[in-house]
């Protein structure tokens, strides 16, 4: 047994200063001679074989007869476990008895010291000693499975259930619990990583082949091994690994997959050890950051092979193990974050805030996160998240990602066992299942370029200065953390890192210098023309390198609880995906209300829900109001244009035309926005048209999509989503309908005022009224599925139109006698009207445009090509205004 200069074991610390372990008594020269020494913290436990390093620690002169070990700075210490199953529950009973020791970095013999005759290693009293003995510890003592290296051959074995840990506590007064049972409170391991970082060289661009270059020469860079070298420099910078993709005919030619295999296959390794991790490439814009973490469909980069893995690798392991996988992707545009996966209507465009736990640090408040099931899944997110990212044609990139995209993975781990506790009445005969979670997250980062602001033309001046911005404080932190790290030892002062200057730096503070197993891919072009960019990013990736995160496997009792939420969100989503098939099932509601409330948290969940659903509900209605205000407008503006027709030399006629059509644009926009699920546009667009649109007062009320909406909207927002959207479709064909026709007839006006014919004006008029019946009629109806932009779709979707009329009601009284007035009107004059018609087209046989006016009468086999017509007319009235 050691003697310890205190008769209590004493273990705390805190992160900048290390932790003061056991003090050592050397006699003088020993502690001459080993002051300052570089040492391995070494732990065996009594009833094994192995000893295991688990710290670098220091040794320093702490009194006259004392020497100190300070670790390297670290919130706790590894101290061992059992190396057998069936002594864990007796150390429980009895005490740990453990052995630290400590060696010369590197070597294998002990330091001699006086503290008996094992010299510096320490026997420690058994925990129910001196729990009895009302002694102070200074942590928690438990056991641990450790996933590192290091000490994995010990560790692979044991049953999770028996993995616990030694923590420091800064408070260092945590004692047993009074049960005598060891306390499983946060379990974190931590240990050094430094950042693992690769640089990659792209093969040359076309227009680099060809430039002009200086002596001839268009490339300066040369990869062998791990060093890259410049040659008309004499520099040369050794990393982790160097990837020469320049050319695909070198024998040393580094594909996506070597990049893959090296740089994101051991991170996936480490994600299912429980670690958080990060990927990131950085680079000068065009350097091929994007290719090496997405690349293409023929050569998928490294987050696509990520997935790929990730799910292959959990089809594979034990049913033992539950995972849940939960996505979400941002981009960090302008020192803004975007989500990129969000479709709800006001989250689109939104600029989102970052948040700081206090425990598990920033985070994006309100990001989406889907919880997804395999490997497509995943892609198509990812997939619709690229389409959203913003990108840019710039000198050096025809596709130039102008922003910084985080796309985060949380991988899940539910293990359930049997635990056979000896503690148990029965001799631990009778297993209790018992379970553990760990979360790890894993962030996949494409860096915005590192560009030269005078490589930017003026349109791109702004961004190029922002992402030039967030660049220049990822690179202060990341120097003043390879300053920390080295002096780390040395040194208790640490200079403060400047996280916050960036979103960027924020967002990645677990990633640099916090609990995260980080690597980083430095891209690079072979071109001299480069060459100031590609030195210094290769400077920035040699201090990268110089980083050594502190990183722990996150498993954490409080993880039950988040994983119990997590299992519900899933289900939830999965219940969402379920229903949307089928959203008219009135008792798909109540049949998920009895499942949430089954659940564990159920109650608290459907509450949540309900929240959820009536903002939504809000939302949609809010949504209705301003579309029915919409079609309204409409109305009134076809109106007052209709009744001006009698007026033949009425200058007003075409402004209210240009007036008319200038409205319909704003409401085919919004609903191309609204199709597109653009609904921030749709928003803006609605906002524009209802300002414009002041001075029209309409009191009438229409009711043209009640009965569309009018289903239960309290329970399931994504039910509603799907009315919403299928409304907007009504509404949109509703809309194309008025304009393709009003259209029509307004030029025929236009034509038959010109021409001054009276007959023909007369049935012109009668048309319109027509026109307007059908508006009315419509107003009250919702016909469906039209695109604007779809010629096709016009002939396909005629007869559902023609269907849907008939269904729909119209329930505004004086909005019905208005139409019934119409209706009479119409009858009246419907053959003369005709009659006119086929006179004028008649008349006009043989020119295109008349062809088009005259089929507006609703000749449905020309509708087609009086779209496509129409369709122009609209852009040129653009371009009038
Ligand atoms: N290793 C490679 N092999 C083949 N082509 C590559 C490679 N790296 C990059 N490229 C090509 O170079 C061009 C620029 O690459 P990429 O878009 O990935 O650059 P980037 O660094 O992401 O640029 P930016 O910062 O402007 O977004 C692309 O056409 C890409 O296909």
């Amino acid at each position: 047994m050691s003697k310890l200069s205190d008769s209590r074991m004493r273990v705390f610390g805190d992160i900048k200063n290390g932790l003061e372990l056991p003090k050592i008594n050397f006699n003088k020269q020993q502690q001459e001679s080993n002051n300052g020494k570089e040492v391995n913290l070494n732990l065996k436990h009594s009833n094994t074989t192995n000893t295991n390093v688990i710290a670098g620690a220091r040794i320093f002169k702490s009194s006259k007869n004392h020497s100190s070990i300070m670790t390297t700075p670290k919130k706790s210490v590894f101290i061992g476990k059992n190396s057998d199953n069936s002594s864990h529950s007796q150390t429980k009973r009895n005490g740990l008895n453990f052995e630290l020791s400590l060696t010369p970095k590197g070597k294998e013999n002990k330091i001699n010291c006086d503290n008996d005759k094992e010299d510096l290693s320490h026997k420690s009293k058994s925990l129910s000693q001196q729990k009895n003995n009302g002694a102070n510890i200074a942590f928690n003592l438990n056991l641990a499975v450790n996933m590192d290296d290091t000490t994995k051959n010990n560790s692979h074995n044991i049953p999770t259930n028996s993995a616990k840990k030694i923590t420091t506590n800064s408070n260092a007064n945590t004692m047993l619990s009074d049960s005598g049972i060891l306390d499983t409170t946060p379990n974190k391991i931590d240990q050094p990583s430094s950042i693992k970082v690769a640089v990659r060289m792209r093969p040359l661009a076309n227009n680099e082949k060809t430039g002009s270059q200086k002596n001839g020469k268009i490339t300066d860079v040369l990869i062998k091994d791990s060093k890259v070298m410049i040659p008309s420099k004499k520099d040369l910078f050794e990393f982790d690994y160097c990837f020469d993709s320049s050319n695909r005919e070198l024998f040393h030619y580094a594909s996506q997959e070597v990049v893959y295999r090296k740089m994101g296959h051991p991170l996936l390794d480490y994600a299912f050890q429980g670690y958080n991790v990060c990927l990131f490439a950085y680079g000068q814009s065009g350097s091929g950051k994007t290719y090496t973490m997405l690349g293409t469909e023929e050569n998928p980069g490294v987050t696509p092979r990520f997935l790929n893995d990730l799910f292959k690798q959990i089809s594979t392991t034990k049913k033992e193990i539950e995972y849940i996988i939960n996505v979400s992707f941002l981009e960090i545009y302008n020192e803004k974050i975007y989500d990129l996966l969000s479709d709800e209507f006001e989250m689109i465009g939104k600029n989102l805030r970052v948040r700081e736990h206090p425990q598990t640090g920033p985070y994006v408040e309100d990001l989406t996160v889907f919880t997804v099931e395999n490997y497509e899944n995943a892609m198509e997110l990812l997939k619709n998240g690229l389409d959203r990212r913003s990108t840019a044609t710039t000198s050096l990139n025809e596709k130039s990602s102008r922003s910084h995209s985080i796309f985060s993975i949380i991988l899940v781990q539910n293990r359930h066992f049997d635990r056979h506790d000896d503690d148990d009445d029965d001799g631990g005969n009778n297993p209790r299942t018992t379970e553990t979670s760990c979360i790890s997250k894993i962030n996949l980062v494409d860096l915005a370029g590192s560009e030269r602001v005078g490589n930017l033309n003026s349109d791109h001046f702004r961004e190029g200065t922002m992402i030039n911005r967030s660049l220049l404080t990822l690179g202060k932190v990341i120097s003043q953390l390879a300053d920390n790290s080295s002096s780390r030892l040395n040194s208790t002062h640490h200079s403060h890192i400047p996280y916050r200057e960036s979103v960027l730096t924020y967002l990645l503070q677990d990633s640099l210098g916090g609990n995260s197993r980080t690597s980083m891919i430095a891209t690079i072009s072979p071109a001299k023309i480069h060459l100031e960019e590609t030195i210094s990013t290769l400077r920035y990736a040699s201090t990268a390198q110089k980083i050594v995160n502190i990183v722990h496997v996150n498993e954490d009792p409080k993880m039950k609880i988040i994983n119990s939420l997590l299992k519900q969100i899933s289900f939830l989503r999965k219940e969402v995906d379920r229903t949307r098939d089928s959203p008219l099932n009135n008792n798909y509601v109540d049949n998920n209300q009895n499942e949430l409330n089954n659940c564990e948290y159920g109650d608290n969940e459907v509450r949540n829900d309900e929240c959820y659903c009536d903002h939504g509900t809000e939302k949609i209605s809010d949504l209705k109001k301003r579309f029915e205000a919409m079609l309204k407008n409409g109305g009134k503006i076809l109106k007052e244009i209709k009744s001006k027709k009698h007026f033949k030399n009425d200058p007003d006629l075409n402004l209210d035309r240009l007036k008319f059509e200038h409205k319909l644009d704003h409401l085919r926009s919004l609903i191309k926005s609204v199709k597109k699920e653009d609904h921030l546009k749709g928003l803006k667009t609605i906002t524009e048209y209802e300002s414009s649109d002041r001075e029209i007062n309409i009191t009438k009320k229409t009711t043209i999509t009640t009965s569309v909406f009018e289903f239960d909207t309290t329970k399931h927002s994504e039910k509603e989503k799907k009315f919403e959207q299928r409304d907007f479709k009504k509404i949109e064909t509703k809309f194309d309908n008025h304009v393709e026709e009003k259209t029509d007839e307004l030029n025929e006006d236009d034509k038959k005022l010109q021409q001054g014919d009276n007959d023909t004006f007369h049935s012109c008029d009668q048309s319109s009224n027509d026109g307007m019946l059908q508006l009315a009629t419509e107003d009250s109806t919702a016909s469906q599925n039209f695109k604007p932009d779809d010629n096709d779709s016009i002939n396909k979707d005629e007869n559902s139109n023609v269907s849907e009329v008939k269904d729909d009601q119209v329930t505004d009284n004086d909005l019905k006698d208005e139409i019934d007035d119409e209706k009479a009107d119409k009858s009246k004059t419907t053959i003369n009207s005709t009659g006119d018609l086929k006179d004028t087209k008649n008349k006009d046989s043989g020119s295109d445009a008349d062809e088009d006016w005259s089929s507006g009468k609703r000749g449905k086999k020309n509708k087609k090509d009086k779209k496509q017509k129409s369709g122009k007319k609209q852009k040129s009235g653009k371009k009038a205004r």
